[in-house]
Formats: structure tokens, C-alpha cells, sequence
């Protein structure tokens, strides 16, 4: 199948920040999580991705055309929503809902109001006026009624409670569900990426380090106990080892025929948690550094 979003070798410099060169796919029917450090350029690659910041090199193909032959009207079809929207404070929803869905000839009004009573949304208050939790609700029910095909979202759930992450979930996942959908959502919690992403881009400093399935990483990624001390031989895929009988790696498969053609048993296995394995990633699974 012909990936929606397609981006080889891009890179990007701003100021002494350079992403890239960044290699991502993004196929119909899946989520894609955008994890990394702060300032990793999560959400300049996502602006990337929109056409508001211009890559240096590289390519983009969204929906097989690469940007200069966009078809037109392509930003009906991809919605994106940044940390934070510019422009609307003098406005309540309910005014925000008539510009935007203007724009957007598949704009689904009747989630837009489930939404709003969803999440108990003021839309008679003005946009200002909102707390910053109840504006990134508002914002994620005037992405979502786009009813775009490709959903670009940047740290959506970082202000909200914990309930309306909880139903964000469901929302996010029954949207999905309407037909051939792709989401890229741009996170740091880990809840988001366990819960929803088929696939995770990993990104540290600019550099992408890979991009994985996550059923992938939870099942590769395990600690063994053995029953007796190993050698100083390396295991396949060792990240770390603690003593001589512990042992983690982020290739279970492989590890496991090592330890049967070694006659090596364990007493005990164990998957590792989802932000162990990201923490692996990106490269900080040594010692932690000193808090003062
Ligand atoms: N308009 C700009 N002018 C100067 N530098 C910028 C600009 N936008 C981004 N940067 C720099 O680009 C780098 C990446 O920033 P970006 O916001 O993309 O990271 P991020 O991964 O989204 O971070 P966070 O997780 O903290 O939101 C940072 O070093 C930032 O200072």
C-alpha cells in the first residue's frame, strides 16, 4: 500500500539546531508516536510535515505527491494541531467553529458538539478565558471534526486531566475507526504511546533513531535471571547486566537460541516496561545523574 506520508534524508538547520536527516513512513490505518527528549525537534519536524518550516534537503510525499505538486486543497485532507493555537483569544468556540469548519468540507458537527459535551466544553467563553486544559479539549474538537484523513497532533494531552486523557483515548481510537485514517501525535506520555501507537519514532537531539512498531520493542526488549553466572561473552542485543545472572536485551528471539545453544537456563524472564525501553533508546539507561 502507497504510505500516505513519506520523508527521506530531510534535514533542517535553525540557528546551531539541525534535524535530520530524518526517515519516516506513515501508512493508512496506523498511529505514529513522535517521542523524544526536549528540544529533540519533535515539533519542527511536525511543522515540517504541514509545509510551514522548509526542509534544506530531502524529500516529502504526502499522499504520493512530493510538496511542489501537492494537489489542491491537500491541507483539507491532513489537519495539524500545534502546542499551542495563535490568534484565537478573542474568540469563543462556538465563533472558532464557524471559521474553521468553513474550511473543511467533510467537518463533522455532530462529533464537534459531542466533544464539546464530552468534555464539558464552554464554547460561549472566550478562547482567552479558558483554562489551559479546557483550550487544548476546544482545539482537539476542532481537529478532530475536521474529519481529515491524516491527524497531526503536538503534545495534545499534555495540559489535560486525567480523566479527559482517559476519554481522549477512546475518542481518539473511535475516530480511527471511522475509515482509513493516520495519526502522528507528538507525546511524552507514555500512557499515549501504550495505549495507542501502532508505531514509535524515536528522536534525540535532532537525530531520528529509529522508527518501530511497538509490539516490536515490547517483545524484544527483556530482562532474564539465570540460574548460573554467564561468561564475559556479549549476549545477542545486551544493553545491560547487573552481577553476573542479569541480563537485558533488545533481542529477546535471539538471545533466548544463544542461551539454549549455550545450555544456559533462566530462572525468570520479564518484557520491559515501555518507558525503560525509550529510556534504553535514547541512550540514557546508565547511571542517573545526581539530583543536586
Ligand atoms: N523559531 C525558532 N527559532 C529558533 N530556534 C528554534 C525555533 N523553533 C525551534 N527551534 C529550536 O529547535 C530545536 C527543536 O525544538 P522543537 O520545539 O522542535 O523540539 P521538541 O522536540 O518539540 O521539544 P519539546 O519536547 O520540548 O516540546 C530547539 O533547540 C529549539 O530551540
Amino acid at each position: 500500500m502507497q504510505p500516505w506520508l513519506e520523508m527521506k534524508g530531510l534535514k533542517k538547520k535553525i540557528d546551531d539546531f539541525q534535524l535530520g536527516p530524518i526517515d519516516l513512513t506513515v501508512q493508512p490505518g496506523t498511529i505514529t508516536a513522535l517521542v523524544g527528549n526536549n528540544g529533540a525537534g519533535k515539533s519542527t519536524l511536525l511543522k515540517t510535515m504541514m509545509n510551514l518550516v522548509k526542509p534544506e534537503e530531502g524529500v516529502i510525499h504526502l499522499f504520493g505527491k512530493e510538496f511542489d505538486q501537492y494537489e489542491d486543497h491537500w491541507n483539507q485532507r491532513i489537519a495539524y494541531q500545534p502546542q499551542s493555537l495563535i490568534g484565537c483569544n478573542a474568540f469563543n468556540g462556538k465563533e472558532l467553529m464557524t471559521f474553521i469548519s468553513k474550511w473543511y468540507p467533510k467537518w463533522d458537527q455532530n462529533l464537534f458538539m459531542h466533544l464539546v459535551d464530552l468534555f464539558d466544553i464552554p464554547i460561549m467563553k472566550r478562547y482567552v478565558k479558558l483554562s489551559p486544559g479546557v483550550r487544548q479539549k476546544l482545539n482537539l474538537a476542532l481537529s478532530l471534526s475536521r474529519d481529515t484523513e491524516v491527524m497531526v497532533l503536538d503534545e495534545p494531552t499534555a495540559q489535560m486531566d486525567i480523566p479527559a486523557k482517559q476519554m481522549l483515548m477512546d475518542v481518539l481510537v473511535e475516530w480511527m475507526e471511522r475509515e482509513d485514517k493516520a495519526l502522528i501525535i507528538a507525546t511524552h506520555q507514555v500512557e499515549d504511546i501504550r495505549k495507542l501507537a501502532d508505531y514509535v519514532v524515536i528522536m534525540k537531539n535532532g537525530k531520528m533513531i529509529g522508527q518501530f512498531l511497538k509490539e516490536e520493542l515490547t517483545t524484544q526488549y527483556k530482562r532474564y535471571w539465570m540460574e548460573q553466572p554467564l561468561s564475559f561473552e556479549s549476549v545477542p542485543g545486551e544493553i545491560t547486566r547487573k552481577g553476573d545472572r542479569l541480563i537485558t536485551t533488545s533481542r529477546s528471539n535471539e538471545a533466548e537460541r544463544y542461551f539454549l545453544q549455550e545450555k544456559l537456563a533462566w530462572i525468570e524472564s520479564e518484557s520491559m516496561e515501555l518507558e525503560e525501553i525509550i529510556t534504553v533508546l535514547l541512550g540514557d539507561h546508565g547511571e542517573r545523574k545526581r539530583p543536586f
